[in-house]
């Protein structure tokens, strides 16, 4: 029994059987009986044990002893009251003691309140003794059960944690009682200002050694041991202890700094309402290593949807970080119905673009400028298609033998690159490796390669497309803008003989309504029934493209060529035909709808009449009236009086007389105006003739041109600035179609026929096929004698800015004035005079000397044998092998209807 006595201080040594005598005469008492008031009562789990036990009430002073036998196990005591580093966490024990009253440590930080609590203590030490022991604990499982003495010591940790839960568990049923020493749990306080030399003083020295040579890892012990201590006393307090606590728990409120403590809240919270929780199976363990438990469950925080791909994908632009998703959502469902759509941020626009609604939804297009692929497209049905020039039938054999030579080259630099001086160029002879000395990526005169490669290209590249126009078949219209002069499309297809074409006149295209046939070479004709689509360029008198030939790798190629406007996407191609209808019969109806359209494809005829002026169609028009006036008077029976008649017949009259006086004064007033128009054309002349020569005598013309031309538009008002390089055509001048012009080329006309009037003599000496051949000594050919009557001299001082007047001497061999006189002589002179001679030269000897000039720029172009020849064409302009089909009969780039009837 005496064993027994001693024995609990393995149980005293675990947690809950520390005594510490606050008190000596505690001590004292306790060793003096067992009928001390501080003596341990048997509690109600063991009153029989206890009261048949041996045990003296010298508990206390004997668990003192065996605690400082085993200093290792009162560690985690000592740490959980001191702590210097983290003497404030401990002070705030009571922090926890106040909101978690079952942990039951009772901290000394407040005086008054321990004071309270010790004399609660003592009041009920008072009480009855049935009071007392049911107050008092007998908390020692392994002392009641004889056990404790045998433990070995290394087991003691173990058992400890096995009697905590045994006496938490039996907490609930045992009466919690205490004396002035025992606080709750069996945890005596050491008291360590008492300077006694009672055990207890000792323990309270060993106890602040220990805790000045504290291990601060220790504090997850002394945290667990402090819970398990408070788990514990709670469980041995009274009902009187737990109120205590309770009333404690409030005014011992305070914060705690950090999550652990924050949790360590928590979990003791849990504890509080008695929820099961992790924290409460606190034993030796650290907290760390509770931590860690398995099973344990955290509320996972939530966490950022990140963006799975893309820059901005799932984050639509009204997103605003600071909130949350849903609230983002909310948000942006709120804002749909108002949101302003006008200008996003350019990194939102492309997504606005993809994808907005079905309906706003629409495909990327380029600027109808740029390209335009317009409905309406139409497929020809009966159209063979070629791109490429073809030789048949006896053709071929001779285009072998006419084949002419390349018999041009140019002696162009770099810097030139083949522009406006380009003898090339100016012979209409496509520049390559083998006439030219400059490389194509510096030469501009090869628009037939240039079309090569736009034709392997893709539609824009291509650039025209077949439609279908209202009175005239079929057409063509450009899918994209083409620069002034620049290549379009070849008119290609089948090169027949004279003969063969005749036949197919007669046989083949007998029914046709249309024909594709062109004055080509030598003689031959392009058919392009099978041909490339050029073939479908419709003819206006108002043309805005050009048909040219150009001799390319020696070979004549046919071409449509942008005017000098240049084209517009959506605008129809057409070009003049100089029809050639070879019978009046033949004379189509021109429905090309243009101010100065001449009523045919083709030139006007001599006897056909001209157009009626404004004064006649009046006169006309009152004569008309009058006579329906009297017809319907009449168509009555005479059913009006005479009174009423001969009213009629003055308004009639009347009416008759203001026309003729309108036409009379209209036609007096037309003279006088078209006198003074001339008075000024002359002037004008005169001073342009002057700037001219003083120009001539300096600079180069066209260097001096503006390069920034104004582009007019059909039926759009869009006008856009074009800087262009120089027009790469010959003869061309860039003129303004406007009013004032048109004055301007009409007086320039009648000036001209005023100067034919009074039988001035031509400028220049006439030159003609015969006498350049001759003298180039070289008998002139078949072809070249049928044109070699004397080529009349313009009469004009200088090239006329006229859109009636042909600018070029190969875009029309017609001089559109409709008197049908023959100025292919005229053209021919132009087309013999290089580019700048033709606008500036004034006066005779300044053309005739210009003419020579370029004559000899050619001749000497030109070496070996081939010298001759050139000489001889610079004599005809071209005209033996043709610039144009000048040459062939002044037929030109003409259309020819050829029916057999006719012939
Ligand atoms: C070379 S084709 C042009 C393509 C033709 N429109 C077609 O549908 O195949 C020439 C024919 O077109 C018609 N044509 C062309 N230009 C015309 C115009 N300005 N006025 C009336 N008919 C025209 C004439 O019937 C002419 O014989």
């Amino acid at each position: 029994m005496v064993d027994r006595a001693a024995s609990p201080d393995s149980t005293s040594s675990t947690l809950s059987c520390i005594t510490v005598a606050e008190r000596t005469d505690t001590a004292a008492r306790s060793s003096v009986g067992a009928s001390s008031a501080n003596s341990t009562p048997p509690t109600s789990q063991g009153d029989t044990a206890s009261i048949t036990s041996d045990a003296t009430k010298a508990d206390a002073p004997v668990m003192m002893q065996q605690d400082k036998a085993e200093p290792e196990q009162e560690t985690e005591h000592e740490d959980t009251k001191s702590e210097p580093g983290n003497a404030e966490q401990y002070e705030e024990q009571p922090d926890e003691l106040g909101e978690q009253p079952e942990d039951g440590v009772h901290v000394d930080e407040d005086r008054g309140e321990k004071q309270q609590m010790e004399e609660e203590q003592e009041e009920t030490s008072r009480r009855s003794s049935r009071r007392s022991r049911t107050s008092i604990t007998t908390y020692n499982v392994q002392i009641l059960a004889g056990t404790a003495i045998h433990t070995p010591t290394k087991y003691l940790e173990k058992h400890t944690a096995n009697v905590m839960r045994t006496d938490r568990a039996v907490s609930g049923s045992t009466p919690v009682g205490g004396s002035d020493q025992l606080l709750s749990g069996g945890i005596k306080r050491p008291t360590l200002e008492n300077n006694d030399s009672a055990p207890g003083n000792q323990l309270s020295k060993e106890l602040e050694e220990r805790i000045s040579r504290r291990n601060p890892t220790g504090m997850g012990l002394l945290r667990a041991a402090t819970r398990n201590a408070m788990v514990s006393a709670s469980s041995s307090l009274g009902k009187r202890g737990r109120e205590i606590m309770e009333s404690g728990k409030g005014r011992l409120k305070t914060s705690r700094n950090g999550t652990d403590s924050s949790r360590r809240r928590q979990s003791d919270s849990a504890i509080l309402m008695g929820k099961p929780t992790k924290r409460v199976r606190l034993s030796t363990t650290s907290i760390e290593e509770l931590d860690e438990e398995p099973g344990k469950e955290y509320v996972k925080p939530k966490t950022k949807r990140w963006l799975s791909q893309g820059l901005y994908v799932g984050q639509h632009r009204d997103f605003d970080a600071r909130l949350t998703e849903s609230q983002n959502k909310a948000r942006r469902k709120a804002a749909a119905a108002k949101e302003n759509k006008i200008l996003p941020m350019p990194m939102f626009a492309g997504e606005r673009l993809l994808s907005m609604p079905y309906k706003e939804a629409r495909d990327f297009k380029l600027p109808f400028d740029i390209y335009s692929p317009l409905p309406r497209k139409a497929k020809p049905e009966d159209w063979k298609k070629t791109s490429k020039n073809l030789f048949v039938g006896d053709a071929a054999t001779i285009w072998k033998k006419s084949k002419p030579e390349a018999d041009s080259y140019c002696l162009c630099d770099v810097e030139d690159g083949c522009g406006e001086n380009c003898q090339n160029r100016f012979m209409l002879y496509e520049c390559d490796k083998t006439n030219c000395l400059i490389g194509p990526e510096f030469c501009t005169n090869r628009a037939f390669a240039e079309l090569k490669i736009r034709a392997k290209g893709n539609g824009y590249d291509y650039g025209v497309e077949v439609v279908e126009t209202e009175d005239r078949g079929y057409g063509v219209r450009a899918m994209r803008c083409f620069n002034p002069h620049q290549i379009i499309v070849e008119y290609a297809g089948e090169i027949i003989t004279q003969e063969e074409c005749d036949r197919r006149m007669k046989v083949e295209y007998k029914n046709n309504e249309c024909y594709y046939l062109m004055t080509f070479h030598n003689k031959m004709i392009i058919d392009a029934t099978r041909g490339s689509i050029a073939r479908f360029v419709n003819h206006s008198c108002e043309p805005n493209c050009r048909m040219i030939k150009w001799t390319v790798a020696g070979e004549p190629r046919m071409a449509l060529f942008a005017g000098d406007w240049g084209i517009m996407t959506g605008e129809e191609l057409t070009y003049d035909y100089n029809f050639d209808p070879f019978s009046a019969k033949n004379v189509q109806e021109c429905r090309c709808g243009t101010a100065s359209c001449r009523g045919v494809l083709g030139p006007r005829s001599k006897d056909q009449p001209k157009a009626r002026s404004t004064a006649t169609s009046l006169v006309a028009g009152a004569k008309r009236k009058i006579q329906e006036v009297f017809r319907s008077k009449g168509s009555r029976g005479g059913s009006s009086s005479p009174h009423k008649r001969r009213k009629v017949a003055d308004i009639a009259r009347s009416a008759l007389s203001q026309a003729k006086k309108t036409v009379t004064e209209s036609q007096s007033a037309k003279d006088a105006r078209s006198v003074k128009e001339a008075a000024d054309a002359e002037a004008r002349s005169a001073s342009r003739a002057e700037r001219a020569l003083r120009r001539s005598s300096t600079t180069n013309l066209a260097s001096k041109r503006p390069k920034t031309l104004h582009k007019r538009s059909s039926n759009r008002t869009t006008s856009f600035s074009i800087s262009r390089k120089i027009a790469p055509r010959p003869g061309g001048v860039l003129r303004r179609p406007n009013s004032k012009l048109s004055r301007f080329t009409s007086s320039v006309k009648k000036h001209s026929a005023s100067i034919k009037s009074a039988n001035r003599r031509p400028i220049l000496p006439p030159l003609t096929t015969r006498s350049v051949a001759k003298a180039a000594g070289k008998a002139p050919s078949a072809a070249s004698q049928a044109t070699s009557a004397p080529l009349r001299q313009t009469t004009l001082p200088f090239k006329p800015l006229s859109v009636d007047l042909p600018s070029s001497p190969f875009a029309s061999t017609s001089d559109n004035d409709g008197d049908n006189d023959d100025n292919g002589g005229t053209l021919r002179e132009f087309a013999a005079l290089p580019l700048r001679a033709t606008r500036r030269p004034t006066t005779a000897s300044s053309v005739r000397s210009a003419a020579a000039s370029m004559k000899k720029n050619v001749v000497r172009s030109v070496r070996g044998p081939r010298r001759a020849a050139a000489v001889a064409r610079m004599g005809l302009g071209l005209g033996v092998n043709g610039i144009g089909g000048l040459g062939e009969g002044g037929s030109g780039n003409t259309i020819r209807v050829i029916l057999g009837s006719d012939e």
